[in-house]
């Protein structure tokens, strides 16, 4: 750790980084970086701990001072100001952000990702410093190609589909399509964002991520989360897996995403934090762009892997077929398909993904089945024995 240099070879100094949403999915793999490989110190802000307890108990860990939990709701709470003002640089990853949220709790998704972001970027802006602010690849909403006819050739050129930070628009759908309202959402605090730098000077950065998947992401209805509850789309499946039941495929699993290993993406973050320079006014797609698959595929290829690592034969019929309206309720649409252009990461960090679908899904897998196969097999014996 000692002797730590940036990718232009001076040395990195120790910050505090108050990291906003720190007891989520992302936060919790980029507190664990930050805390085993650097000798930053974190103010970590959320609702929630339980995905960070490993690394805030017990005392005697080796970055035990370096990490302090505030229980802060950013909604209300005036200590807000203050840590942003302690800090050096603020990461803002506060948000709903599970599409099943988007259409049937449109109020909450707007206030999240736009109203409750507001006072961190005027307190970072008031006070001089630096942000990070996690938007989405949902802002790029469509593709252009989307709206050619199926069988246009067109459809396999990227520059109808590849998806570029300073080129392409955002094609949302019709307002009653509620699903946008989180990327609407998320694309106004962006131009807040860009159009703070612009006029006064706050040194940000806007990351977008390309559907991260890992251990820790979202939860297992019934089991760390509500029964009825309606997680993304590696925990859908990972239920479905561990209750051995047919995976759900949303309008025929016809949607195009690729995915990337948490692990790999914030290696990106951690580019981001540590090289200012390079990272400051910067828009970022983070994703892996070998690694598309159709839903259907997915489900498909976790159906094997699973299998794998558990050792359970899969079932005859793996997949069903069911309709977003069913699955999601009215006002659901989709982006039909997501692959990152990489230029502007590869050319300000020179960073790459390296984790394939397969190894990715594989150890997820495994973390998963081990985390929860036997509570899910206790929690259904109990619903078949009442
Ligand atoms: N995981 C992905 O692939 C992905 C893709 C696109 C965008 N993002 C963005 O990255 C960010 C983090 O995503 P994630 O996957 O870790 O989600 P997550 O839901 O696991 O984490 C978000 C965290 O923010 C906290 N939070 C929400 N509102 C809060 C509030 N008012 N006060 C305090 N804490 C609050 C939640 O409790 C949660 O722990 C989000 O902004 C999301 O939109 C993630
Ligand atoms: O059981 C299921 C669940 C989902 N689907 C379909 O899978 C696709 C991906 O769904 P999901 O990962 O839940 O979400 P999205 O990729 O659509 O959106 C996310 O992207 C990034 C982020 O901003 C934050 O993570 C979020 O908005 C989709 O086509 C579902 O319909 C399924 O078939 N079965």
């Amino acid at each position: 750790m000692a002797g730590r240099v940036d990718l232009d070879g001076n040395p990195i100094n120790p910050m505090t980084i108050c990291m906003i949403g720190a007891g989520g999915f992302i936060g919790s793999h980029l507190c664990e970086k930050l805390m085993s490989e650097t000798q930053h110190t974190v103010l970590a802000v959320d609702v929630y701990s339980d995905k960070i307890k490993h690394l805030l108990e017990p005392t005697s860990l080796p970055w035990n001072g370096r990490i302090q939990f505030h229980r802060i709701n950013i909604k209300n709470d005036s200590r807000l100001e203050g840590l942003i003002k302690m800090a050096d640089l603020t990461v803002n990853l506060a948000a709903i952000c599970t599409p099943a949220d988007y259409n049937t709790r449109p109020l909450d998704t707007i206030y999240s990702n736009f109203i409750d972001a507001l006072p961190v970027v005027k307190y970072c802006s008031e006070n001089g410093k630096r942000l990070i602010h996690f938007s989405t690849c949902e802002v790029y909403g469509k593709t252009i190609g989307a709206f050619l006819p199926e069988e246009s050739p067109l459809r396999q050129d990227p520059a109808y589909f590849l998806l570029s930070e300073d080129a392409s628009p955002c094609i949302f759908g019709p307002i009653e399509k509620q699903r946008w309202s989180y990327a609407c959402a998320k694309q106004l605090i962006e131009r807040l964002i860009y159009a703070e730098g612009a006029e006064n000077g706050l040194e940000f950065t806007i990351v977008r991520p390309f559907n991260w998947i890992g251990p820790r992401m979202d939860f297992i209805p019934g089991i760390d989360g509500p029964s009825e509850g309606v997680p993304r789309v590696l925990a859908c499946f990972s239920n479905n897996l561990l209750r051995h039941e047919p995976l759900k495929l949303v309008d025929g699993g016809h949607s195009q995403r690729t995915f990337i290993y948490i692990k790999d993406a914030i290696e990106a973050v951690s580019l981001m934090i540590e090289n200012p320079a390079r990272a400051n006014g910067h828009i970022f797609n983070v994703g892996n762009p070998n690694n598309e698959v159709t839903v259907k595929q997915l489900a498909e290829m976790m159906t094997q892997v699973y299998s794998k690592v558990s050792g359970e034969t899969p079932l005859e019929t793996p997949t069903v077929d069911v309709s977003s309206k069913e699955f999601y309720g009215e006002g659901y649409d989709d982006s039909d398909k997501r692959i990152p252009d990489m230029t502007i990461i590869n050319r300000q960090l020179g960073w790459n993904p390296k984790t394939s679908l397969w190894d990715l899904l594989e150890s997820t897998l495994t973390y998963q089945h081990r985390t929860y196969a036997e509570a899910v097999k206790q929690a259904m014996s109990k619903t078949t024995t009442n």
